[in-house]
């Protein structure tokens, strides 16, 4: 049984009242899962401020309380902390609480806008065809070496964080590589964890409802540089416009990969095709079975992790050429007559720019590319037309649809990304309300040989709507529809 007092190292504690030799149960952030002598962490949030469940909390047992401000009924018998940022709190509780897992596992943090689920999975995957024992945190899935889990989150709160990590130690692990969103490192999710490795992907336009500028995202994911410490290495894509701005203050070692820049690790696409790309890295050929140009900068970043975390570089390389494609990231089918169809998850304008792009760079141009895409409800609205517009100028078709409303009205989604069609590519476009029928009409249009990209879902197996999530599977609709016309 843990005190009070075990798990408030490193927690800024600005004024205590109660005691804190005190036994407790657990932590929890969310008053609904307090049970006796649990301790809360009161966090002001974007829709609702725990504050305002203190009370709820102590009535189902909660023995302390991890707030900002003290309420104004104090409760004898029970223990208040104020705190400056309950999340940070909530982040040191956690590592505490688990006996700091993060100093005993060779934790890895990919961050940037995309590419952090294809880069942490196949870290994933490349270590265990090394033989070890690895742990994943991703949009996808949760790992604890062969056990899956489900993930709700693409970085998870930090109690989950530290509780997955402790278990991946007691499972054996030797490393987990995790995805660091922005979301997660604004709101301290990775605060109290010591990483032994980080990597930048890139910068792009996303989330800019939640954060309120560019300069503002692009400062929330150096942050997590910042904090590395000197014992790390920072991995940096510097291709990118702001990947040397990244590692400006950090501490870690600094190291960068780069397609078209001097770096430290370096490749050349030798050949580009839906069968894989053909890449030199460092004066060194290799196969993989991934495709676009944007997996070259994926598989050198995953390459100069592997390398750094003491791999040897002829076995990187070929754990690199083994590696297969992760759910939902351009996977693709092969009709009876010949028709592709890919299923990706590129929900940014620039990750379905990269995804048109890499299709025109290995198709044949006689084919047509018809494009199905939508944008999600209740997250950045500025997307929307910028999206319709690069699918409509660089598809031969392009279909608009939703993709998880949530909670708004997804006629007036489509509306918002229609005013992105230039006019001369009016023609090329229609909107189809309900994704399946949108799915099945480029099915329709079809012909053989021809290409359809279904774009913005990926691995995601549902259709969110008002709060409920619906099944939906891209690919295996695409599947279904495609057998049925006898396509
Ligand atoms: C906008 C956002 O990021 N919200 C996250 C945030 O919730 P919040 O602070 O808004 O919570 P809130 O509803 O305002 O409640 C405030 C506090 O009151 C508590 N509460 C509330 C009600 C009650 O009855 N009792 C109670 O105690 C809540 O538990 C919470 O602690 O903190 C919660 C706990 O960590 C997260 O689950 C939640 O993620 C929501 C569900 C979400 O959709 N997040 C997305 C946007 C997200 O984080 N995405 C990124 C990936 C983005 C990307 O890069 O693509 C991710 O890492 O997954
Ligand atoms: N390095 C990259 N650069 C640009 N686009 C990429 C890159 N890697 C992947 N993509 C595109 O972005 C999409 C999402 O990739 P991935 O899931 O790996 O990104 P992510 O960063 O994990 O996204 P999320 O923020 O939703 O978790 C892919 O389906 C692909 O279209
Ligand atoms: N992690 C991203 C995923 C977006 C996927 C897309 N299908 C959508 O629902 O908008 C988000 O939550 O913004
Ligand atoms: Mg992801």
């Amino acid at each position: 049984m843990k005190q009070l007092k075990d798990i408030l190292y490193k927690v800024h504690i600005e004024a205590v009242h109660g005691a804190t030799d005190i036994t407790i149960s657990k932590i929890e952030f969310d008053s609904r899962k307090i049970e006796l002598n649990d301790v809360f962490v009161a966090i002001r949030g974007t829709l609702s401020d725990g504050h305002d469940y203190i009370e709820k909390a102590l009535s189902l047992g909660a023995v302390a309380v991890i707030c900002e401000e003290f309420p104004s009924v104090i409760v004898n018998g029970v223990t208040y902390i104020k705190v400056k940022d309950a999340n940070e709190a909530l982040a040191f509780l956690a590592a505490n609480y688990y006996e700091n897992p993060s100093e005993n596992i060779r934790l890895v943090g990919v961050t940037g806008t995309n590419g952090k689920t294809t880069i942490a999975s196949l870290l994933y995957q490349l270590f265990k065809k090394a033989g070890y024992k690895v742990g994943l945190l991703s949009t996808v899935k949760i790992m604890v070496d062969e056990q899956e889990f489900k993930a709700t989150h693409t970085t998870p709160d930090s109690l989950t964080i530290n509780k997955f990590l402790d278990l991946m130690i007691q499972e054996g692990c030797e490393f987990c590589f995790m995805e660091v969103s922005s979301h997660g490192v604004h709101q301290k999710r990775t605060e109290a964890l010591r990483f032994e490795g980080g990597v930048f992907t890139n910068l792009s336009h996303d989330h800019l409802d939640y954060h309120n500028t560019f300069a503002e995202y692009r400062d929330v994911k150096k942050s997590f540089f910042d904090n590395l410490p000197k014992s790390a290495f920072a991995i940096t894509n510097i291709d990118d416009k702001n990947g040397l701005v990244m590692l400006q203050n950090t501490k870690a070692k600094k190291l960068t990969y780069a397609l078209k820049s001097y770096a430290d690790y370096k490749a050349q696409i030798l050949e580009n095709q839906l069968s894989g790309l053909l890449l030199k890295i460092n004066d060194n050929e290799v196969w993989v079975k991934l495709i676009g140009s944007f997996n070259a900068y994926n598989l050198l970043a995953i390459y100069g992790v592997a390398v750094e975390l003491g791999i040897e570089k002829v076995e990187a390389l070929r754990l690199l050429s083994e590696l297969e494609s992760v759910s939902g990231r351009f996977q693709f089918i092969v009709s009876d007559s010949k028709i592709t169809a890919i299923v990706d998850y590129a929900h940014t304008p620039d990750a379905l720019e990269n995804v048109l792009k890499t299709i025109d760079d290995i198709r044949t141009k006689n084919e047509q590319l018809i494009t199905v895409v939508g944008c999600g409800g209740d997250r950045d609205k500025t997307k929307r037309p910028i999206m319709a517009h690069i699918a409509s100028s660089m598809s031969d078709k392009a279909i608009f649809t939703s993709d998880n409303p949530r909670t708004e009205n997804p006629e007036t989604i489509i509306e918002e990304m229609e005013k992105g069609v230039e006019p001369q590519n009016f023609k090329k476009t229609v909107s189809i309300l309900d994704r399946k029928q949108a799915i099945k009409t480029a099915c329709q249009l079809a012909n053989p040989n021809d290409i359809i990209l279904i774009a913005g879902k990926g691995h995601e197996t549902y259709q969110e709507i008002n709060g409920v999530r619906h099944d939906f599977d891209d690919l295996q609709i695409v599947t279904e529809l495609l057998q049925q016309l006898n396509k």
